[in-house]
C-alpha cells in the first residue's frame, strides 16, 4: 500500500523482513526464472592481450552476441578493487540521517536515493544508489559527494581515472576489431565525455520471487564498467532469450555496451537487456560506471560500417541521455526511437 511505502524505508522493511508493497511487486507472469541457466557462460577477455588478433575476435564475438563480458586483465588489483568495495559500503553503512544529506536537488539525478520516480506505472527497484558525475571534472556536484568515509572523494576519483582509461582503451579496440580506424568509436566521445558513477545497494528482500533489486532495462551509456560485489550474485543478463547469471569474479569487472554503442557500431554491437535480482540472505553492493560522448557532440553510426548489406540502422542524434529519459516516461523503448524503418517497416 501506498501508506506503507511512505512510511518505511526499503531499509526498514528489510531489516523486520516485512512483505514488500505492492508497488514492488513486478505484474502479471514477466518476471521470468529467477534461477537462470548458466548453459551460457559469459565470455571472459583479458585486456592485457587485446593486442592481439585472437583475444580481438573474442572480443568482437562477444559484443556482436552477449553484448558483455568479464573483463581481467585490466591492471587493477583484486586488493585495490575490494577497497574500491569497502568505501562503498562504508558509505551505505552510515546512518539515514547522514546519508540524506546528500538526497538529490528536485528534478535532479545526481545524489543518494532509490528509484526515481517517473511514471505511475513504474514498478519499483529494491535498491538505493548514490549517483554522481565524475568527468568532465567542472561539472562535478561536489556538495553531493560524502565527506564520510574521508577517504570517499579520493577513492572515487582514482577509481575514476582508471576505469576511464580502461574503457578508451576498449573503444580503441573494439575498432580495430572491425577493422576501423582506431579513433572510430572514441573520437566520437570528444576530449570533454562524461563518466558516471552509480553505486548501488540492495538490501535483503523477503520476496525475490517477486520484487527486483533492478528493473530490466539496457543501458544509455556508451559503455558501462560495473564492479560487482566480492560474493553476492544478482546480476543477469537476457540471453538468447534466457536471463543469464553474471557470476561474481573477485577480479574481475563486468563490461556492459550501452545503447550509444549499439548506434555507433550501427548495431553490430548489442546493448544488452539486464537486471539484478534480490535474495533474502545477504546485502549486496555494486559500483557502475558510465561514460557518454559530451552533450553537444552527434553521434551516429560509423561510415565503415554502413554499405548496402548493412544499411544505415540508426539516425545520427546528439544526447541521447535525454532521449532515453523521455522514452523511459513514455514507456517506450529508446533505441526504438531512433531506429530508422527500413522498406518493410515502411511497407506495414
Ligand atoms: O548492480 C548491478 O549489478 C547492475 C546495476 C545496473 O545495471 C545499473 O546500475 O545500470
Ligand atoms: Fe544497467
Amino acid at each position: 500500500m501506498a501508506s506503507n511505502l511512505l512510511v518505511k524505508s526499503i531499509e526498514e522493511m528489510s531489516m523486520d523482513g516485512d512483505e514488500p508493497p505492492s508497488e514492488y511487486l513486478v505484474k502479471g507472469n514477466s518476471f521470468g526464472s529467477k534461477d537462470s541457466s548458466t548453459l551460457i557462460p559469459i565470455p571472459i577477455i583479458d585486456v592485457s592481450l587485446l593486442p592481439s588478433e585472437s583475444e580481438l575476435e573474442k572480443l568482437r564475438s562477444a559484443l556482436s552476441s552477449a553484448g558483455c563480458f568479464q573483463a581481467i586483465g585490466h591492471g587493477m588489483s583484486n586488493s585495490y578493487l575490494d577497497k574500491v568495495r569497502e568505501v562503498a559500503k562504508h558509505f551505505f553503512a552510515l546512518s539515514v540521517e547522514e546519508k540524506q544529506k546528500y538526497a538529490p536537488v528536485v528534478n535532479e539525478s545526481e545524489g543518494y536515493g532509490n528509484d526515481r520516480i517517473v511514471s505511475e506505472k513504474q514498478v519499483l527497484d529494491w535498491s538505493y544508489r548514490l549517483t554522481l558525475r565524475v568527468f568532465p571534472k567542472e561539472k562535478r556536484r561536489l556538495s553531493l559527494w560524502p565527506e564520510n568515509p574521508s577517504d570517499f572523494s579520493e577513492t572515487l576519483e582514482e577509481f575514476s581515472a582508471k576505469v576511464k582509461s580502461m574503457m578508451d582503451y576498449l573503444l580503441r579496440s573494439m575498432a580495430r576489431s572491425l577493422n576501423l580506424e582506431e579513433g572510430s568509436f572514441l573520437d566520437l566521445f570528444g576530449k570533454q565525455c562524461l563518466l558516471q558513477a552509480r553505486i548501488n545497494f540492495y538490501p535483503r528482500c523477503s520476496r525475490p520471487d517477486l520484487v527486483l533489486g533492478v528493473k530490466p532495462h539496457t543501458d544509455r551509456s556508451g559503455i558501462t564498467v560495473l564492479l560487482q560485489d566480492r560474493e553476492v550474485e544478482g546480476l543477469q543478463v537476457m540471453i538468447d532469450d534466457k536471463w543469464i547469471n553474471v557470476p561474481t569474479i573477485p577480479d574481475a569487472l563486468v563490461v556492459n555496451l550501452g545503447d550509444q554503442m549499439q548506434i555507433m557500431s550501427n548495431g553490430i554491437f548489442k546493448s544488452p537487456l539486464h537486471r539484478v535480482v534480490t535474495n533474502t540472505e545477504k546485502l549486496r553492493m555494486s559500483v557502475a560506471m558510465f561514460n557518454e560522448p559530451e552533450l553537444d557532440n552527434e553521434i551516429g553510426p560509423v561510415e565503415g560500417l554502413i554499405n548496402e548489406t548493412r544499411p544505415r540502422l540508426y539516425r545520427n542524434v546528439k544526447n541521447y541521455g535525454e532521449i532515453n529519459y523521455r522514452s523511459y516516461q513514455e514507456g517506450k523503448i529508446a533505441l526504438e526511437t531512433v531506429k530508422i524503418a527500413n522498406n518493410c517497416d515502411r511497407e506495414k
